[in-house]
């Protein structure tokens, strides 16, 4: 069989090509290339705001194949700028399913390319680090490949940028879906019992309703919020959200009202570029990682009980465990790497962690920081 003619060509910024079969929107982006293990929930992993900057190739080879519908978005936004399959995707076929993977992103301008050897392209992830790219798609299979290249390397990378102002709400909102955290276990929030502020660096909607769930009536604010905007809300807690870009950067106007708000005593729990500026506003370093951690099975160690979680990540940045300042306890660690990924605050309810308690896609071993969360404003509150 004579193999189909090229519709997409990706260039990495080394001059490496990969060509396949383009679908969702035409055209051309450039970002950074992570990849991401996860079996399930690619809809998800799309519109997580975090992906902002980057186009995302999958492991699984088998993407699309239950389509899209309302209800899994992390956000409104398209978000992730494209992303990479190893098989074309087949028709929809589930209950839900309430458009194809191919339109969905054409309407939301994303680009993306099957046909692709995806293993042989997270093998030189891994070996040279998350590299820039350019993914271009183009029905007539003409591409002039010498600027493709060029555009890959023009790239500026993550490093150094603040995309959190990019994808946060542009105004505070009152998070009031009436809708079930999980399929099963926890139900909708009728009665709640906390006043939550949650600072918005491009948060996933499953962590809102997680607080909601845990007993949280949960105000949305913008990511530049002062502690004053903050504290104006009489919040028994403070939540800082996850988010796409490098958290040095956003760290410049997050950290000085995470440290005003640290001033209150309130109890502050964080979610992975949350958790980042939380240990920013407390004196220690951030650094980029070589290819990040991006799936829904990675183990994570609780240093205090021994347990195991199994975990969603998303980070391309970590917190440096060897920066962390006395009285800065690390809480977590990576079974993968030995990375950092939690910290607490001794003797305060203040804490956060790198990977995502509120899953979507993923496992849910972790929804106890949520209900510690709580428990802490409920000690506070008697
Ligand atoms: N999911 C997140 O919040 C990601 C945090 C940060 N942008 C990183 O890549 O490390």
């Amino acid at each position: 069989m004579t193999p189909a003619k090229p519709t997409a060509c990706l260039a990495l910024a080394d001059g490496t090509l990969f060509y396949g079969q383009g679908f969702g929107a035409t055209g051309q982006t450039e970002a950074e290339l992570c990849f991401n293990t996860a079996m399930t929930g690619y809809q998800e992993i799309m519109t997580d705001p975090s992906y902002a900057g980057q186009v995302v190739t999958f492991t699984f080879p088998h993407i699309g194949n239950v389509g899209v519908n309302p209800e899994d978005d992390e956000t409104g936004d398209p978000v992730a700028s494209g992303m990479v399959v190893k098989w074309m995707p087949t028709d929809p076929s589930n209950w839900r399913a309430a458009q194809d993977l191919s339109r969905w992103l054409a309407s939301r301008g994303r680009i993306a390319i099957g046909g692709v050897d995806t293993r042989r392209l997270t093998r030189a992830i891994r070996q040279a680090g998350a590299p820039h790219v350019a993914l271009a798609h183009n029905p007539d299979g003409t591409f002039d490949i010498e600027a493709l290249v060029a555009s890959a390397r023009s790239f500026a990378g993550l490093e150094g940028m603040d995309l959190a102002k990019d994808v946060t709400c542009a105004q505070s909102y009152r998070w009031n879906e009436k809708r079930w955290a999980w399929p099963d276990g926890y139900t909708p929030q009728t009665d709640p019992k906390f006043k939550v502020v949650a600072v918005d660096y491009g948060a996933k909607r499953n962590i809102l309703r997680c607080l909601a769930s845990a007993g949280c009536d949960v105000t949305v604010l913008p990511a530049t919020a002062t502690a004053d905007d903050v504290m104006a809300h009489n919040p028994d807690g403070v939540f800082l959200s996850n988010g796409p870009g490098d958290p040095a950067a956003t760290g410049e106007y997050a950290v000085p009202m995470i440290r005003n708000v640290l001033e209150k005593d309130l109890p502050v729990f964080g979610i992975c570029l949350g958790h980042q500026m939380l240990a920013l506003a407390l004196g220690a370093k951030t650094v980029k990682m070589n290819h990040g951690h991006h799936g829904a099975n990675h183990p994570v160690k609780d240093l205090e009980t021994g347990k195991v979680e199994i975990t969603s990540m998303n980070h391309g940045f970590a917190v440096d465990a060897q920066t962390l300042p006395d009285g800065v306890v690390e809480t977590h660690t990576s079974l993968f790497d030995g990375s950092n990924c939690g910290i607490r605050v001794e003797g305060k309810p203040v804490y956060s962690v790198q990977y995502h308690p509120e899953a979507s896609p993923g496992p849910q071993d972790s929804y106890y920081l949520f209900e510690r969360f709580a428990e802490a404003m409920a000690s506070r509150t008697g």
